[in-house]
């Protein structure tokens, strides 16, 4: 069976820096797979390659066994693919519920039509959305926000929310985009929680970009670190942190002994 995704061989530069230098790699069904490296590493390049942003100079990214490249940006969500931001992307002015409705718009099959004469068909479309929705409300107990306005949240409800529009596509591939990145302890801590009830409970796949490692070991079956646009080493948690290059990349750096020791 083909991996879900495969990076074979993939450069990307931006004029004359190679950002991502023939990078391989696969993430497999039903695994969480976290991308680490120092700021610069081609993580997010990485990241964005699959969300289409760029297309890969060299070499092949396969969406399981097919060619990612063929397709738009906005093929994604149709193809199983979701993802969260860095900077959160929802839409401020809407309630929690709203922007999990809009995550579900790649299954709208009406057309404008269908929808102002509001037929059977359009109505049992909207039950549908909604059912997926509330499912997602309880999977991350969002009950109490659901019709609350985006803007008045805290950010750590925020990121919640964008997870909760990501898994409203039911993606069989999740993208996280520093998940923990602006949370308290106590946050990251439920991050992981969801994270892991994501993978055994939904089946679904997660590959994210952190730089937590304590969420990141806590939650990922393999990671692959990388420096200056390469595979610096693959493989679980404990294999990568006590890998001689990762060491030496990360000496003297790490987010997680400056969060500790301002604890
Ligand atoms: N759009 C762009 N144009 C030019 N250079 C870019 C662009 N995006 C990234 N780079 C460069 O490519 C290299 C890899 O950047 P990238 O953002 O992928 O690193 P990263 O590992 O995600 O870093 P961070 O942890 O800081 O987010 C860096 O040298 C960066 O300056």
């Amino acid at each position: 069976m083909s991996p879900l995704l495969e990076f074979d061989n993939v450069t990307l530069s931006f004029g004359g820096l190679v950002a991502v230098d023939r990078l391989s790699f696969t993430v497999e069904n039903g695994e969480v797979f976290a991308i680490v490296g120092p700021n610069g590493a081609g993580k997010s390049t990485a990241f964005n390659l699959i969300s289409r942003f760029y297309d890969p100079v060299e070499g092949k990214i396969r969406l399981a066994g097919d060619d990612l490249v063929q397709h738009p940006s906005h093929d994604l969500a149709g193809l199983g693919v979701a993802r969260t931001f860095q900077n959160i992307e929802l839409f401020d002015q809407a309630t929690v519920l709203e922007n999990l409705l809009i995550g579900r718009h790649r299954f709208r099959k009406s057309n404008l039509l269908t929808e102002i004469a509001f037929t059977p068909f359009v109505r049992d479309q909207e039950r549908q959305h909604r059912h997926a929705v509330e499912e997602v409300i309880d999977f991350l107990d969002l009950q109490p926000y659901r019709e609350k306005r985006i803007a008045g949240l805290p950010y750590g409800v925020r990121k919640v929310v964008e997870l909760g529009r990501a898994l409203a596509t039911k993606p069989r591939l999740l993208l996280l985009d520093e998940p923990a990145s602006g949370l308290s302890v106590e946050e990251t801590r439920d991050m992981a929680y969801w994270i892991e009830d994501i993978k055994k409970q939904m089946g679904i796949t997660v590959l994210m970009v952190e730089h937590d490692m304590h969420l990141v070991s806590s939650v990922s079956d393999r990671v692959l670190a990388m420096a200056d646009g390469h595979k610096l080493a693959l493989g679980t948690p404990d294999e990568v942190q006590s890998h001689p290059a990762v060491l030496e990349a990360y000496l003297g750096a790490g987010d997680t002994a400056d969060r500790e020791a301002a604890e």
